[in-house]
């Protein structure tokens, strides 16, 4: 470990009703770094975001984020009937001011130039998950929380969204936490990785290493051990 932590999550524990989500997560996003967090559907990847920014409460454990978080959600959760440029802005409100300067937006994701008037809910998923990280970018967060990049996307589109991942991060700092199924790209992208079952944290570490340990191969790589 080294530098500072953006993010620092400990002892974690969400709860609904009856159904433990997370049980005692611990987990670190240093400065400027690229953090996976990876997972089965159900293992608790949606709970720990949202929990990052209180959209679920607390059952027990402390989340401590320094700066400025913003997440892309899973779904990207466009204001269909906005242009792309409205949703945009809608990232930009602070302190019930909207955001006005879209341009430096279009500046580091250039796909969205020639769709700034489109209505978000005619768009292809490839593009409305850049319009997401570009709304999420308008914060000007020092880290980013994107829950499911990948999702439902062609190899192609995926290439670009993290090769403008790798540039905001080499450019800007930008720290990242990213959520995915997919274990293989988010090795690919990510220096580290936490892999969650059932709401435990049960192996974490160098990405380089993890995609090493036959378990994660066989769980999460389809048993091909690099
Ligand atoms: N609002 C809710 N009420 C009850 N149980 C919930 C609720 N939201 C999530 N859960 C349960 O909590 C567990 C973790 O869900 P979560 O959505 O965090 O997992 P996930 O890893 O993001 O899954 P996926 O990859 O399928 O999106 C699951 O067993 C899920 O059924």
């Amino acid at each position: 470990m080294s530098g500072r932590a953006v993010v620092e999550v400990s002892g974690l524990t969400v709860r609904y009703g009856a159904a433990t989500a997370l049980d005692g997560v611990d987990l670190w996003v240093g400065e400027g770094e690229m953090v996976a967090l990876i997972g089965a559907n159900g293992a608790g990847k949606t709970s720990l975001v949202k929990a990052l920014s209180g959209l679920v409460d607390r059952s027990a454990g402390e989340v401590v984020v320094r700066g400025r978080l913003a997440q892309v959600p899973e779904g990207r959760e466009m204001f269909a009937d906005l242009s792309v440029d409205d949703n945009l802005r809608l990232g930009g409100w602070r302190n019930g001011r909207r955001g006005r300067d879209t341009s430096g937006i279009y500046e580091l994701l250039p796909e969205l130039g020639g769709l700034r008037r489109r209505l978000a809910g005619t768009l292809s998923g490839g593009q409305q998950q850049m319009v997401a990280i570009g709304r999420a970018l308008m914060a000007r967060p020092d880290v980013l929380a994107i829950d499911e990049l990948s999702l439902g996307l062609a190899p192609m589109v995926i290439d670009t969204l993290i090769a403008h991942l790798h540039a905001l991060h080499r450019d800007q700092g930008l720290a990242v936490l990213l959520i995915e199924q997919n274990a293989a790209l988010a090795f690919d992208l990510c220096d580290r990785a936490y892999v969650l079952e059932a709401g435990r944290v049960v192996l974490t570490g160098e990405t380089a290493e993890l995609a090493r340990d036959p378990r994660v191969a066989s769980a999460y790589l389809g048993g091909a051990v690099r």
